[in-house]
């Protein structure tokens, strides 16, 4: 497999060594670009910008619409805490732009302003040749990384901030290299996100811990101390954990695969508990109290969604390929089919509930968000779902609190477009309630807290026979909805 190199002939790994103790004396920052704002390069400067108001922080996006978004009070991310910190209030006027961050589309001379080069830019999966369906696409951080090298006259740090394959930052250090203005000398750095979407401004304040990857050698350690020295205006020194370059990057993508295992696991338990009659919940309970295990991504659910899960655990298992690790990338790749598995067998659970007859039924699905307190869709189980429904016959109705009807529409438009007649069997709605009028079964694709507190009894008397609830124990309680009048199935209780 041609993409991965052979690391012993790189020289990060001729240069190795520990990092020099009391001789790299942190350069102060004054400022500070970032390429990309999206969730991650938005949110992490803005949030960078309120710690450290001595530092100029610019934010260079290709999208000026986007860029325009950032300078209004409708930002493009939907992340609690966001505006406040991205605008300085005003007693009795509207807030006003901090200060000290700019949006802009201009990108040369930000570069050449910056000390420090963040690249956030986004690193989908290939859809196309070597390694398409699992390997991260990097070229757009390449391309970004070339205008780098051509528009830099001073020396700069550049870091990676995207999630990237392994390997990168020596792909970075080639480019920076090979086009680099006489005389001007770069830095590679690795600093993967651990934002989770919809908690991102909190993770960003008080992350667990800061990964800072560098190059070996003294201006590598330097560099690494230079950018710690700058997260370390507000995050404990414990938490930055400077490391070579390599584990940098590979353990962004552990990390992911590690969560989401959690949750595969967990989802596996759900189906032996439908099953034998355990209680997913208490099962999570009881694993989770065990500290070496602890509660965190045990809850059952319909699978996890995300921009992040998937993608990265296909470039885990790309890796693996490419190492000739095949029963390796094999234990990774078993996370996803079980998500898969997840999302196909709650169709068929709940189209069993109707004798295997959607024709004339109507599923009301509440929440399309791939989780609660965001408005992002990117690989939703929701859309999965709806899928599902529609292909079975049944109509669907959908509401979600922040996911606009056209982000929906785009999210399934394809095979609306494919099957004839499927639009016409699909509707957005305003509220949850709406959505349920009419609906034979109603599912509970996203925890969004508004739909704990709906209005159930309403819900009960709009709905129609057999009012059937799905749903994870997360959400709904089964206890209270039976007393109403539904019959309630969660995800990993037996159905008696
Ligand atoms: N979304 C998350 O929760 C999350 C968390 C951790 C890590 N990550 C990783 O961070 C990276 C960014 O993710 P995201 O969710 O912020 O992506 P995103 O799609 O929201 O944002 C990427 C931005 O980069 C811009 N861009 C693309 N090409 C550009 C160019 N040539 N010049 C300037 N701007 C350009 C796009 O217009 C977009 O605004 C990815 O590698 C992702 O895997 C994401
Ligand atoms: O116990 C759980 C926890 C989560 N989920 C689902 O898992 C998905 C992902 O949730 P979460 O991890 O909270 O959100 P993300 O924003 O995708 O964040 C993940 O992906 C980011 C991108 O790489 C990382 O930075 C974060 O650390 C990592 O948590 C969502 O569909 C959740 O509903 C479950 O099904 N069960």
């Amino acid at each position: 497999m041609p993409f991965f190199r052979d690391y012993k002939n790189g020289d990060l790994r001729h240069k190795k060594g520990s990092a020099p103790t009391g001789s790299t004396t942190p350069k102060s920052v004054s400022y500070i670009c970032f390429i990309g704002a999206g969730y991650v390069g938005g949110s992490t400067a803005a949030v960078l910008a309120n710690q450290c108001p001595h530092i100029q922080v610019t934010v260079v996006d290709k999208n000026a619409e986007r860029t325009k978004a950032w300078q209004s009070e409708n930002l493009p991310v939907a992340e609690t805490g966001l505006l406040d910190i991205v605008k300085v209030p005003r007693d009795g006027l509207r807030p006003s732009q901090r200060k000290n961050l700019h949006f802009t589309t201009e990108v040369e001379e930000s570069i050449q302003q910056a000390e420090i080069i963040i690249v956030s830019v986004n690193t989908p999966t290939k859809a196309v040749g070597t390694g398409s369906g699992y390997l991260l696409d990097s070229s757009v951080l390449e391309d970004v990384v070339m205008c780098i090298a051509r528009s830099a006259r001073s020396n700069k740090i550049v870091v990676e901030k995207s999630t990237v394959p392994v390997g990168t930052g020596e792909t970075v250090r080639d480019i920076l290299r090979n086009n680099a203005h006489t005389g001007v000398k770069f830095e590679v750095l690795s600093n993967p996100e651990f934002l989770a979407e919809g908690t991102a401004v909190q993770n960003l304040l008080q992350p667990d811990r800061v990964l800072i990857g560098c190059l070996e050698t003294k201006s590598g350690f330097l560099a690494a101390e230079t950018f710690a020295s700058v997260y370390a205006t507000w995050i404990p020194r414990e938490r930055i954990i400077t490391m070579n370059l390599f584990s940098s990057e590979l353990s962004k993508l552990a990390a992911n695969a590690l969560l989401a295992q959690r949750i595969s696991s967990i989802n596996a338990l759900s189906i032996i508990c439908e099953a034998t009659g355990a209680d997913i919940q208490q099962v999570a309970k009881a694993v989770g109290s065990d500290s070496r295990i602890g509660p965190h991504m045990l809850r059952a659910s319909f699978g996890f969604g995300g921009s992040c899960f998937k993608k990265d655990i296909r470039s885990l298992v790309y890796l693996c390929k490419c190492l000739h690790l095949d029963d390796v990338a094999a234990y990774w790749e078993a996370i996803l089919n079980i998500n898969e598995k997840q999302k196909s067998r709650s169709v068929a659970r709940i189209v069993s509930r109707f004798n295997n007859n959607m024709n004339g039924k109507k599923i009301a699905i509440l929440g399309f968000a791939f989780k609660e307190n965001t408005g992002d869709t990117r690989e939703s189980c929701a859309i999965d779902l709806v899928k599902g429904f529609l292909h079975e016959g049944a109509s669907v109705s959908i509401y979600d609190p922040l996911v606009q009807e056209s982000q929906i529409r785009e999210d399934l438009g394809i095979d609306c477009a494919a099957d004839g007649g499927l639009d016409n069997r699909l509707t957005i709605c305003q509220s949850g309630e709406e959505a349920c009028t009419g609906a034979h079964g109603v599912l509970v694709a996203t925890n969004w807290d508004t739909f704990r507190s709906l209005d159930w009894d309403h819900v009960a008397r709009v709905m129609t026979y057999p009012r059937i609830v799905f749903g994870s124990s997360a959400c709904l309680d089964p206890n209270v909805l039976e007393s109403m009048g539904f019959t309630v199935e969660i995800i990993g209780k037996k159905v008696w």
